[in-house]
């Protein structure tokens, strides 16, 4: 039976749904130190922010196949290390949009009518109500960074609060903002202009520190920051001053760049920030959808099954994957077979996608033929969330083409290939009607063949008596030949021959083959 870790705080019905098909151990708590020397035992693990899976983690991981990630962000997670050993890395996209997003809005009226603070005093037997006046948001002007689907919501009750709305997103279309009702404006004019600035945007190379000193000094003294999206985007120190300083008024903080917070000035800067613990997420609802999102897909995946939200393999959802698995297969075949009659090192592999599918999605096609590529030289170690870059390590180039006029098989057809240190092979496949894998060429041959595990090709002229000599030879070392065909594109010029064997064929018996006079060449290939 399969073993899942969960090594952060995770709502009951996510562990119900993992107990359908694993063993289930919740250790939260862990230092690293403990994960790596826990984490050899387990297939999946299933964490929140709480947990960092590192490098180590990863690679003491020899049996984990996914990690879930029962939340959004995936800052705390390797994924490049998962990917290079084939792990899959999962999360919620949506199941906490909306906790996040009321959140930062409650952050916002909080800060702006000083609410910790005033129950606070009230709560010491305090009635201070001239010290906690507050100021309105109605009318003032919101700057969103980041207006994918936390930012939007935010943006969307903003506006109903009657707020002027500003964002910055440089991968959103005019017409979505102005669909929200925001003006998309560069950096430096949201900094000047807003009076509250909310960060909904990813922790990257990119955003890290994006408000610092320089960017604070950009906005006005009345400006407030709303952040709960992730520590690290801003810089606390700078932040510290420009408040303290009065450069900024005020700033109401969910996510810190070390949590949990250690000491911090932040602390000492009274009614003007308001701080919460990581609680973004931390709604019943939000629990439970996050829970039975990534529970689902590492049992799915567990089972064999794909996860519909991998942030590290190409998306696809059930439906798709269910219709386009046996084109996978095919792509798979076609790619192992092209690598074998290759040989060698390979530089460059080019799938055409024709007909049909020349319409399709084809990032997961070619994702199966560099697997079935890669699949000689790595054997299990390739899957489908490290073939890309395990070919890319090795320097083979892909090129990926579309013909849709080709419509020789309904359904379309896939030709791949392959050039190398020995030359140039190719090799194209299609689905006949029973869904059985055909091989239609050979390096430009027409055949029409299905794969069996073992194979003999050979390149030869198209003369009488060849095929007997090939038979006889094959006959004296006792192979038995299952089928045979051959593909020629003019009478007696170059053809191939297919030969499906019952058995592999021995060792030192294809230089032999070689040698038979009018035999250009001979590839073994096993599947
Ligand atoms: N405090 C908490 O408990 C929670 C925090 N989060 C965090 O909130 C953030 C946003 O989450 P979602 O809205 O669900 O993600 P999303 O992917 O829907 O939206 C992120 C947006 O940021 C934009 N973006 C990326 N790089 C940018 C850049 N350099 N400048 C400006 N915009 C950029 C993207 O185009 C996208 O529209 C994530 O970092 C996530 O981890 C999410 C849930 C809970
Ligand atoms: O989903 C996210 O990105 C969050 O930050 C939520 O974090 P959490 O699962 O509450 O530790």
């Amino acid at each position: 039976m399969s073993k899942v870790l969960v090594s952060d705080p995770i709502d009951q019905v996510g562990i119900d749904i993992l107990s359908q098909v694993a063993q289930v151990d919740v250790k939260t708590n862990l230092s690293p130190e403990e994960l790596v020397a826990v984490i050899p035992d387990y297939d999946a693990i299933m964490i929140r922010s709480g947990t960092r899976v590192t490098k180590e983690i990863i690679e003491a991981g020899k049996q984990l196949k996914i990690i879930g990630r029962a939340g959004v962000g995936v800052d705390n997670v390797d994924v490049p290390a998962a990917t290079r050993q084939g792990i899959v890395v999962v999360n919620s996209p949506e199941g906490n949009t909306i906790a996040a997003a009321e959140h930062a809005l409650a952050m916002m009226l909080s800060m702006s009518r000083h609410i910790p603070e005033a129950d606070q005093s009230v709560k010491n037997q305090k009635w201070d109500r001239k010290h906690f006046m507050g100021s309105e948001v109605y009318k003032k002007t919101l700057g969103v960074v980041g207006l994918g689907k936390i930012g939007s919501h935010v943006a969307t009750v903003a506006r109903a609060m009657g707020m002027k709305l500003l964002a910055y997103d440089p991968f959103i279309s005019v017409e979505r903002a102005e669909q929200l009702g925001c003006r998309l404006v560069d950096l430096d004019l949201l900094f000047g202009e807003s009076d509250y600035i909310t960060l909904h945007i990813p922790k990257t190379p990119e955003t890290t520190n994006l408000i610092n000193a320089e960017s604070l000094s950009k906005m006005k003294p009345t400006t407030r920051i709303i952040n709960c999206s992730r520590g690290g985007i801003i810089d606390e120190a700078a932040l510290y001053e420009a408040i303290n300083s009065g450069t900024i008024a005020g700033a109401a903080l969910d996510v810190f760049s070390s949590e949990p917070l250690g000491e911090s000035p932040l602390r000492s800067l009274g009614k003007k920030v308001v701080l919460t613990p990581h609680l973004g997420a931390s709604t019943a609802e939000a629990q439970v959808n996050v829970a039975i999102d990534v529970a689902e897909q590492i049992r799915d995946v567990l089972l064999g099954l794909p996860a519909r939200s991998a942030v590290n393999i190409p998306g696809l959802s059930p439906n798709v994957l269910e219709q386009l698995k046996p084109y996978l297969r095919l792509a798979e075949t076609l790619g192992s077979m092209v690598s074998q009659l290759a040989g060698g090192r390979i530089d460059s592999l080019n799938v055409r996608l024709q007909g049909e599918l020349a319409t399709n999605n084809s990032q997961p096609l070619v994702v199966g033929a560099l697997k079935g590529l890669l699949t000689q030289a790595l054997r299990e170690r390739v899957n489908y969330v490290n073939a890309s870059i395990e070919a890319k390590e090795r320097g083979i180039r892909v090129i990926e083409t579309r013909d849709a006029s080709i419509q020789d098989y309904a359904g379309g057809s896939l030709h791949l290939s392959a050039k190398g240190s020995l030359g140039e092979h190719s090799v194209t496949g299609a689905l006949l009607g029973d869904g059985e894998i055909h091989i239609t060429s050979i390096d430009e041959f027409p055949i029409n063949v299905p794969p069996s595990n073992h194979m003999l090709f050979t390149l030869h002229r198209d003369m009488p008596g060849i095929i007997g000599k090939i038979g006889s030879l094959l006959g004296s070392f006792n192979v038995n030949i299952a089928s045979m065909q051959v593909g020629r594109k003019i009478v007696r010029g170059d053809a191939v021959m297919v030969l499906s064997l019952d058995d592999p064929l021995p060792e030192g018996i294809l230089a032999e083959i070689i040698k038979v006079s009018g035999i250009r060449d001979a590839y073994t290939v096993n599947l």
